[in-house]
């Protein structure tokens, strides 16, 4: 009963290809309109010498054409491909068509050593990441890198504090809870304490992202490329960073927050993916005043039974992936499940005990 134009669903699939093949990686730049991501582009690409970068500029997500041109500017040269955006769910569309656009042209010019995407400033950065990271598990040419939002240190918070109707989500808000790295830049037209106030609420959005602060989006690349945010060889890293991860306090009453929780003991595999998905897209789960949770980033290190190596989860938006890490459990080491959501009316004490239920865990002290 498989509904066509469906969005992608993400089936976990076994051994990743190993091999000589060389996997390009891309980095998804997103943020509001004006906050510096073009800046950030030509800084790179002036900065970065020993790399050949392929810049795409996505139009995805707006206006109704059919047709979006994908622009690649590569060593002062500007090339264009066309794709058609099928209509139904675009980013089944994007995926198809974005990805295909990225490959044709690597076959004509040749293979990019990295590829930075940006997306405009009113872009879902999740629908852009699920193209490549759905593709690249199938053996694509191409991996999604990371997700770096870049915020007007000037005009972020009105951004963030902008009222939308019931049920639109307010983009700026989104982009930070999908990064995986936020570049808090035009820091000369703010004082200390307004850098603060911001620091503290993009903080409080997203309790994993690691946040830099610039001038003209003067960065040190090796903080912005290669971040392998999704990479499961990563797993002791990511293990390291969620046990840091914090609870916190939503900025506003309907903002997206972080919430995390920890649950000994080790999980039935299956169990876990009915969890995952009664949580990402059937909403079973209600916070206190009965709204239900919303997550759009997660991010877990998980022991299953039977598994001698630890697990790795990621979600981005309705989609998710359960990896082996190349991790042990080492003999004297206490299984244990870390698990970190963001997104919105999030209760992490409900969570956890709906987890727990779940999972089926009696022995569980709470
Ligand atoms: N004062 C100040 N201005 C900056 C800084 N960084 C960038 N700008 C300026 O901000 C404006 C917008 O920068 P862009 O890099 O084009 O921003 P963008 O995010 O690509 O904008 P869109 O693609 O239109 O969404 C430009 O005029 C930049 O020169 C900074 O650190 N300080
Ligand atoms: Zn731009």
């Amino acid at each position: 009963m498989e509904e066509e134009d469906e969005c992608p669903e993400l089936v976990p699939i076994k051994e990743k290809p190993t091999g000589p093949t060389v996997q390009i990686p891309v980095t998804i730049i997103t943020g509001y309109l004006g906050a510096g991501k073009t800046t950030l582009l030509n800084y790179i690409l002036t900065e970065q010498h020993n790399k050949r970068i392929a810049v795409i500029l996505n139009e995805f997500g707006e206006g109704s054409a059919l047709e979006k041109s994908l622009a690649v500017s590569q060593a002062g040269e500007l090339y264009e491909e066309w794709l058609e955006l099928r209509n139904g769910c675009l980013c089944c569309s994007v995926k198809d068509n974005g990805l295909k656009a990225i490959e044709n042209l690597m076959e004509k010019k040749g293979k990019f050593d990295y590829i930075l995407l940006e997306t405009t400033g009113l872009a879902d950065p999740g629908a852009v990441a699920s193209m490549f990271w759905v593709d690249a598990e199938l053996g694509s040419d191409v991996y999604l890198d990371g997700i770096v939002t870049v915020i007007d240190a000037k005009y972020g918070m009105q951004h963030l504090t902008e009222e939308k109707p019931e049920g639109l989500v307010n983009e700026a808000e989104r982009q930070i809870a999908l990064a995986d790295l936020t570049i808090i830049n035009k820091t000369d037209l703010v004082n200390e304490s307004e850098l603060v106030e911001l620091r503290d609420t993009v903080r409080s959005i997203n309790g994993l992202v690691k946040i830099l602060e610039t001038q003209k989006s003067r960065v040190d690349l090796s903080q912005v490329l290669d971040l392998h945010s999704f990479d499961t060889n990563d797993g002791l890293r990511l293990a390291e960073k969620l046990q840091l991860v914090k609870t916190s306090q939503p900025h506003l009453d309907k903002s997206m927050l972080t919430i995390t929780f920890e649950v000994p003991g080790s999980v039935s595999e299956d169990l876990l993916n009915i969890f995952i998905q009664n949580l990402l897209w059937e909403k079973t789960f209600k916070n206190k005043a009965g709204l239900p949770m919303t997550v759009i980033r997660l991010k877990g290190i998980v022991s299953i039974q039977q598994k001698q190596k630890k697990l790795m989860l990621q979600g981005v938006h309705e989609l998710y992936e359960l990896d082996e890490t190349p991790e042990f459990w080492a003999d004297h080491e206490p299984r244990i499940n870390r698990l970190v959501f963001i997104g919105r009316n999030l209760d992490g004490e409900i969570l956890k005990k709906e987890f727990i239920s779940a999972m089926s865990i009696k022995d569980c002290v709470e």
